[in-house]
C-alpha cells in the first residue's frame, strides 16, 4: 500500500501568489482526500493568515525579500542561508513526495532544500515575466507550469507545462448577478493601490449622478484617508461599510457583483477577471519587475477585453469620461465581457495537479 501521499506547497509575500497555491492545495485534496498538504512561506507575509483562514497546516520560516534592500539584504541573505538549512533538516524529517513553489522569496529556501534531498520539485509562474526566484529555480526543478504561453521564452522549454494560473473554486465558478444597476469594482491588487483609490475618489461624484454602484478594496494602509474621502462626498459611515473594504474576503461574491472593474494588472487578478467575465481598465503598478504587469495585461488588452493607462497617463486623460462612457455601455461592457472571458483559464489547478502526478508517476518509474 502507497504511503499517505504528502505535498509542500510553497510561497507567499502576496496574494497573487498565495492563492494560486490555495487553490492547487485544494486541487490535491479534493483529488486525493487523504493526501496531507502543508503550506511553507515566510513568517512575515500574509501566507500563514491566509492558511489558518483557509484551514492548512502551516510552516513558517524566517525569510524577508533580498533584492533592492540595501544593507538590509546582508541579513536577508544570511536569514535565507539560515533557512535553506532549516528546511533541508524539515525536509529530512517531514518526507513529503513533492515541493510546489508558486514564486516569491518565501518559496526560495524550500525548493532549494527540496532539490539539494533529492525531492521532486514544481514551480509555478503567474506572470508574463518571470520572478527572480521563479527564473534562478526553474533552473534547478524537475517542471515548470505556466499561467501564460510567451513565458516559456524565458524558460528550458523542455520543463515547461502551459497549465494557466489557478483561481479559487469558487470564483472560476462565478454567475453573474442580474441588477438594474452598474456596478463599478476597484481594487488595487491584494495590498491595494494609493493611485488607483485617488482616482476612484474623484470619480465618486460622477458614479453616482449616474446611478452607478460600488465596491472597492484599498487596502489596510489607505483605508482612513480613502473613507474620509468618502465622507468629504457625502457618504455616511453605514454607507460606506457597504461600499468600502480595506480587503475583501468574498471576491467571488465582489466579481458577482461587477460589471466592470478599475485595477492593477497583478496576473492573478486576471485571471480571475477572465474566469468570472468581468472586462476593466488596468492602470499597471509602475515599479513592478521588468514592468511585469504591463505585459501581464497585454494579451487581454489586445484581445478587446480591457483597456490599459499607464499611472504616470491618468492626469492627462479625462478618465471620469472615459470610465463612464464604458460603464453606460451595455453593448461595450458585454462586448468586453465575451473578449475578456476568451482568456480564462478555469482548469488551471487541475492541470497543475495532473502536472504533479507525472512528475510522481516520473519518479516512481526511475
Ligand atoms: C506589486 C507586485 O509586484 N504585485 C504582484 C503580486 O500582486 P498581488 O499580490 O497584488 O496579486 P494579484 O493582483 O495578481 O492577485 C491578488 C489576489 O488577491 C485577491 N484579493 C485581492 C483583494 C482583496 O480585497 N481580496 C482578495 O482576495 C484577489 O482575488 C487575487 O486572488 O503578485 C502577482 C502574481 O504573482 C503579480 O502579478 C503582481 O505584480
Amino acid at each position: 500500500m502507497m504511503d499517505t501521499l504528502k505535498i509542500i506547497v510553497s510561497t507567499g509575500g502576496t496574494g497573487g501568489h498565495i492563492f494560486p497555491a490555495l487553490a492547487v492545495a485544494d486541487e490535491i485534496k479534493r483529488k486525493y482526500p487523504n493526501a496531507e498538504v502543508l503550506f511553507a512561506g515566510s513568517l512575515y507575509g500574509k501566507e500563514k493568515e491566509l492558511c489558518r483562514k483557509h484551514g492548512l497546516d502551516f510552516y513558517g520560516l524566517n525569510v524577508r525579500g533580498i533584492k533592492g534592500r540595501g544593507l538590509k539584504a546582508i541579513s536577508a541573505l544570511f536569514a535565507m542561508s539560515k533557512a535553506i538549512l532549516e528546511s533541508c533538516r524539515f525536509l529530512k524529517k517531514y518526507k513529503p513526495h513533492a515541493v510546489i513553489g508558486f514564486g516569491g522569496y518565501a518559496c526560495f529556501a524550500m525548493l532549494l532544500a527540496a532539490k539539494l534531498r533529492g525531492v521532486p520539485t514544481m514551480i509555478h509562474e503567474q506572470n508574463a515575466v518571470a520572478g527572480l526566484a521563479n527564473a534562478i529555480l526553474a533552473k534547478l526543478v524537475d517542471t515548470v507550469c505556466l499561467s501564460l504561453p510567451d513565458t516559456q521564452k524565458q524558460f528550458n522549454p523542455e520543463k515547461c507545462v502551459l497549465t494557466g494560473n489557478p483561481i479559487r473554486h469558487e470564483i472560476a465558478n462565478v454567475k453573474k448577478e442580474n441588477k438594474d444597476y452598474t456596478e463599478l469594482l476597484v481594487m488595487g491588487g491584494s495590498l491595494g493601490a494609493v493611485a488607483i483609490n485617488s482616482l476612484a475618489v474623484q470619480l465618486l461624484g460622477t458614479l453616482r449622478d449616474n446611478n452607478i454602484h460600488i465596491i472597492h478594496q484599498c487596502g489596510e494602509k489607505d483605508y482612513a484617508r480613502v473613507a474620509e474621502a468618502y465622507k468629504s462626498h457625502g457618504y455616511s459611515q453605514a454607507e460606506i461599510d457597504t461600499m468600502l473594504f480595506p480587503f475583501i474576503d468574498n471576491m467571488a461574491e465582489a466579481y458577482a457583483k461587477a460589471d466592470f472593474a478599475l485595477c492593477r494588472a497583478g496576473a492573478t487578478s486576471i485571471a480571475e477577471l477572465a474566469a468570472t467575465k468581468t472586462p476593466a481598465l488596468f492602470i499597471p503598478f509602475p515599479y513592478a519587475a521588468n514592468d511585469h504587469q504591463t505585459a501581464n495585461a497585454q494579451s487581454i488588452v489586445s484581445r478587446s477585453g480591457a483597456i490599459m493607462v499607464k499611472e504616470s497617463d491618468i492626469k492627462q486623460y479625462p478618465m471620469d469620461k472615459i470610465i463612464l462612457s464604458i460603464l453606460q455601455s451595455k453593448a461595450e461592457l458585454s462586448e468586453m465581457a465575451e473578449n475578456i472571458g476568451k482568456s480564462a483559464q478555469k482548469n488551471a489547478a487541475e492541470n497543475v495537479v495532473v502536472e504533479l502526478d507525472n512528475l510522481l508517476q516520473k519518479k516512481r518509474q526511475s
